[in-house]
């Protein structure tokens, strides 16, 4: 039996209360690719990665995740995914070391100590060690929640725009980092505003709109949006 695709989305229609927000989308994401979703503000690319997260019902269409439909209380599910939302979704009594050793340790992470000793240097948050988040700038409690992404086992990336207040230096490194995922086989799913990121990292990307939804190239997508109006 061949194995499925990491996600398979037909005509999937996502929205709330039963209201698309945004035309169906068809795409699959296979292991080892990257695949963007791009379109201007309110397009529905967030909404998108939430049901592919298992956080809101498709409204119509198929989606599935390993083969399933998406149920985030599995194990299975929960142990093969990671994501990085738009949101600031970490710990506030907790260090930045404490959280990504505490993600890590949960997750299983063998030597846990020495690959967050690792993520601290690659994400430049090493002399932030033991600072909360409280005490981080917007840059660096981004840091943390990508760090926190990337120190657990992952087979599915999911990402909301992790270009978002990173300076140019660490959005290469971030660039770096997901071609690397993509090399050793990881699937990664993000929706991103750059186009310079798309180019580096994307195979391929969805044009999220209201019309429809058209499943471009990395290069078109780039295009789109840096011709889009401003
Ligand atoms: N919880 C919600 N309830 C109802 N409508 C929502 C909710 N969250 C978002 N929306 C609406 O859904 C639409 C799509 O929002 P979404 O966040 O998916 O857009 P986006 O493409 O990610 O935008 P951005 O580029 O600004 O992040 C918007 O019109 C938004 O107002």
């Amino acid at each position: 039996m061949s194995t499925p695709p990491v996600i398979r989305a037909q005509d999937l229609l996502v929205g709330y209360g039963g209201e698309p927000v945004c035309a169906p989308v068809t795409f699959t994401l296979e292991p080892g690719s990257v695949l963007g979703l791009v379109g201007p503000n309110g397009s529905g690319k967030s909404t998108i990665l939430r049901a592919v997260l298992g956080l809101l019902d498709p409204a119509g269409g198929t989606l599935e995740v390993f083969g399933a439909e998406v149920d985030e209380r599995q194990v299975a599910y929960r142990t093969r995914v990671s994501s990085v939302l738009d949101d600031d979704a970490y710990f506030p009594a907790l260090t930045v070391a404490e959280h990504l050793y505490l993600t890590a340790r949960g997750h299983g992470v063998r030597g846990a100590q020495e690959v967050v000793d690792g993520i601290l240097e690659e994400f430049g948050l090493a002399a932030h060690a033991a600072s909360l988040p409280a005490a981080l700038s917007s840059g660096q409690r981004r840091r943390l929640l990508l760090a926190a992404g990337f120190v657990r086992p992952r087979t599915l990336l999911v990402l909301d725009e992790p270009e978002q207040r990173l300076d140019r230096r660490m959005q290469d490194a971030l660039a770096q980092r997901l071609r690397d995922e993509r090399a050793a086989g990881g699937a990664v799913l993000l929706a991103t505003h750059d186009p310079g990121l798309l180019r580096a990292v994307a195979d391929a990307a969805v044009l999220v709109g209201d019309d429809e939804s058209p499943l471009l190239s990395a290069d078109e997508a780039a295009d789109v949006i840096a011709q889009a109006p401003r």
